[in-house]
């Protein structure tokens, strides 16, 4: 079996796109896959009640109960590491990891970030795209290094910034595609 850790920091919404495409799929069954835990770094994170709901195992390990993100980032690998992880997926995971962390689990972490990397890195990227003037955003699946956002790119997917558009309404509609491109990204990882 190879086992799946998905981290997570608030809706959630990802992590049950993959969850539920796992289920639909039988991943398991078809392919030795499973998702073994979901982890979020926020104890009130909605995506937790979802993933219950889901019936995945989750835990919480909060960032602020460590006072440096080395110490925080090595608690989290031994949390993660109970699992035995073939493949670790941060699925609006809101905390930027050290070398360390990103070295442990090289070649098996991967990450959805919501702009047509290499543009806009970091947060805050529909309201850039839509300062810019841009005509399409979208999203990108990649691997996780060191450098924010900057990892090999395994999956993207175009959307049109509208006229009128906020962050909101284009946020929602990055969203939809996301849900498709990052299932599929993480059956093809293996
Ligand atoms: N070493 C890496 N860590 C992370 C990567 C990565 O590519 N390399 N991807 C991010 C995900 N992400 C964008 O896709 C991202 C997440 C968080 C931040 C950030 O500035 N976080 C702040 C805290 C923000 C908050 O708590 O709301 C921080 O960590 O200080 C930027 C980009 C995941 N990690
Ligand atoms: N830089 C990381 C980042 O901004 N990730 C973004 O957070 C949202 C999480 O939604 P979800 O929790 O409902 O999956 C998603 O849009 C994802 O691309």
């Amino acid at each position: 079996m190879k086992n799946i850790v998905i981290l997570i920091s608030g809706g959630g919404s990802n992590m049950a796109a993959i969850a539920r495409a796992a289920q639909k799929e039988a991943w398991q069954e078809k392919r030795g896959l499973r998702i073994a835990a979901v982890i979020s770094n926020q104890a009130d994170a909605p995506g937790l009640a979802l993933a219950k709901n889901l019936g995945l195992s989750t835990d919480v390990l909060s960032h602020k109960s460590f006072d440096s993100r080395e110490a925080f980032d090595a608690a989290l690998m031994a949390c993660i590491d109970q699992h035995a992880p073939a493949l670790v997926v941060l699925a609006g995971f809101m905390r930027i990891l050290t070398p360390g962390f990103v070295q442990h689990y090289a070649g098996r972490l991967i990450n959805i970030h919501p702009s047509l990397l290499p543009a806009f890195t970091g947060l805050n990227t529909h309201q850039r795209a839509i300062d810019a003037g841009c005509r399409v955003a979208g999203a990108t699946v990649h691997q996780v290094t060191a450098e924010l956002d900057h990892g090999a790119i395994l999956a993207q997917a175009a959307v049109p910034v509208l006229p009128g558009d906020t962050a909101q309404t284009l946020a929602a509609r990055v969203l939809t595609q996301e849900h498709l491109i990052f299932p599929q990204a993480v059956r093809s990882f293996f």
